[in-house]
């Protein structure tokens, strides 16, 4: 008792206790470094994911990721125990049918809600492919028949809200686009459109929220720290989107909980995710949410589901409209030619009339062309999406990965490496898909799908999104003229895994048909 009393008021604790913690950072250095040393990268991520933590904090972690791959090549050591690739040929080993890896701790920042996990979240390699088995008929528009007409009437509500509001007028297109998706992913998820783009207004103050809550997520994602304090039970508390709250993402939360509750309505056994069976009306329904309510998701099942339907395929289709929008036109001679194929499609009747179908947008090979080379630009979602090297590691090209080792993707190197799109890769040039022969052709396409992930892990709302982007880049060209409201002033443009931007003012005028 004497000696501990004696050591606890000895005047060489403080140093003592300082000099053990700056042993034990140096030998976690050491021992971190040496882990996998085989791959070079920038020094202080070698030893620490303090590196990655500061790039974030600045709006820089896709930078700085592109910057290192381009520094000390592909695939390059970017945290500890981290690498990032920039090689489609990769990520689709990695994520094949049968392939042994496994998500890494980056998907449990994707859970948010505590009590259950959802497709996008689950580490559980089986619950993952069984939620995937149930849920992929209603997102590939297999066993639903509400993804192009619940569209249709949102691109139709969408033109309308330009010819009657913004005629000759300045929009900020960065805004309307995302009142847009958010209103075709409430319509095809529960068949009810949040009201966004009738509204004009940002209902919920969610545009605001939403950018808070990425950068959060990006931090969350990437360190465990963060996800240990954000998702802590007392942070929740304070601060976590509640679907009881009047702004940001908590009434998207209630939208969503309020929607699925309807359909149980009938069975007041379902609630709190027993396992229980839908009522009559929730099976009915023929859209996503009465499919996945047939499918035997319980309610709570089906709120977690919907809510990331809604954040994931808002925030990323609404990235790729607005990046693409202004791709087009600050680039005359390709908008030229997208519209001259946009018209001679509806003079040849090739396009109905309200609104063109998918499969009618899919004969114009510029459009495809165009929203391709969009997406290659500006990969929406580019957060790590990380995966582990299974028991034993695994050696794929000749590289060989230790086992554990957490492996991520970045888009925007592998999407504007000149080994395969040129020494022009760095420009936005729709004609490259065209123009390419059948094997080129096919390498562009295997490498900017890897955007939407691969395999088993592939993005299940692809189709959703695609035919979003078809319908509407039709329509906008094919109703109005466009211009950069102020093209000396430039945008607000940022990303936290997906790309923010701001103040991007579009002036439309009708077009006489
Ligand atoms: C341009 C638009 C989009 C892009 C680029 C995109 C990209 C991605 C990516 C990269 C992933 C993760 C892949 C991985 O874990 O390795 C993903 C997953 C997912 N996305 Fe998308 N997405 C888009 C639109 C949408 C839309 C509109 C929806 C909903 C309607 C959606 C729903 C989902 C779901 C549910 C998952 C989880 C799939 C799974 O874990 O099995 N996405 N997406």
């Amino acid at each position: 008792m004497a000696t501990l009393l004696g050591l606890l008021t000895s005047p060489r604790l403080i140093p003592g206790l300082a000099a053990l913690l700056v042993l034990y950072l140096v030998v976690g250095a050491v021992v971190n470094y040496r882990k996998l040393r085989q791959f070079k990268g920038p020094p202080l991520a070698a030893v620490s994911r303090i590196y990655i933590f500061w790039q974030s904090v600045r709006h820089r972690f896709h930078i700085s990721e592109y910057e290192a791959l381009q520094k000390y090549g592909s695939p390059c050591r970017f945290g500890p125990n981290l690498v990032i690739t920039d090689d489609a040929d990769i990520i689709r080993h990695i994520s094949a049918p049968r392939s042994a890896w496994s998500r890494a701790d980056w998907y449990d920042a994707m859970r948010h809600d505590p009590r259950q996990d959802s497709v996008f979240s689950t580490k559980d390699e089986k619950h993952h492919a069984d939620l995937r088995a149930k849920m992929i008929g209603a997102y590939i528009g297999r066993d639903i028949d509400t993804i192009e007409p619940e569209t249709d009437k949102i691109v139709v509500d969408f033109v309308n809200l330009i010819k009657t509001t913004y005629s000759g007028k300045a929009m900020d297109i960065s805004i309307t686009s995302q009142f847009f998706t958010l209103d075709v992913l409430s319509a095809v998820a529960f068949g009810q459109p949040f009201g966004y783009v009738k509204a004009n207004r940002d209902i919920y103050n969610y545009t605001q929220a939403s950018t808070a809550f990425l950068s959060a997520l990006e931090l969350a994602s990437n360190h465990a720290f963060v996800r240990w304090v954000f998702y802590s039970p007392l942070f929740r508390w304070l601060a976590a989107p509640k679907d009881s709250d009047e702004f940001g993402i908590g009434p998207i939360l209630r939208i969503a909980h309020d929607a699925v509750a309807e359909r149980f309505a009938g069975d007041q056994s379902s609630s709190g995710g027993g396992g229980a069976k839908a009522s009559v009306a929730g099976t009915t329904r023929r859209d996503m949410l009465g499919h996945m309510v047939g499918k035997g998701l319980n309610q709570l099942e089906c709120e977690v589901e919907a809510y990331v339907q809604i954040i994931g395929g808002a925030e990323s289709t609404t990235s790729t409209i607005r990046t693409t929008m202004y791709l087009l036109l600050s680039n005359p001679g390709v908008y030229a030619k997208l519209r001259a194929e946009i018209d001679a499609a509806v003079d040849r009747g090739d396009i109905s009339y309200p609104v063109v179908t998918y499969a009618q947008a899919r004969q114009l090979p510029y459009l495809q062309a165009c929203i391709w080379e969009g997406l290659r630009m500006y990969p929406p979602l580019f957060g790590l999406k990380s995966k582990l090297a299974p028991p034993g590691g695994d050696t794929i090209k000749g590289i060989y990965f230790p086992e554990g080792t957490e492996v991520g993707l970045c888009d925007a190197a592998m999407c504007r490496r000149k080994d395969i799109f040129g020494d022009d890769a760095d420009v936005f040039r729709p004609d490259r898909w065209v123009d390419a022969d059948p094997a080129t052709r096919a390498l562009y396409d295997r490498t900017v799908h890897t955007i939407f992930g691969a395999g088993r892990y592939e993005c299940l709302g692809k189709h959703i999104a695609m035919v979003e982007l078809h319908k509407v880049f039709v329509e906008l060209i094919r109703n109005f003229d466009w211009a950069i409201s102020n093209p000396l002033k430039g945008i607000v443009h940022y990303g936290h895994g997906v790309h923010v931007q701001k103040d991007m003012f579009l002036t439309a005028w009708p077009r006489q048909h």
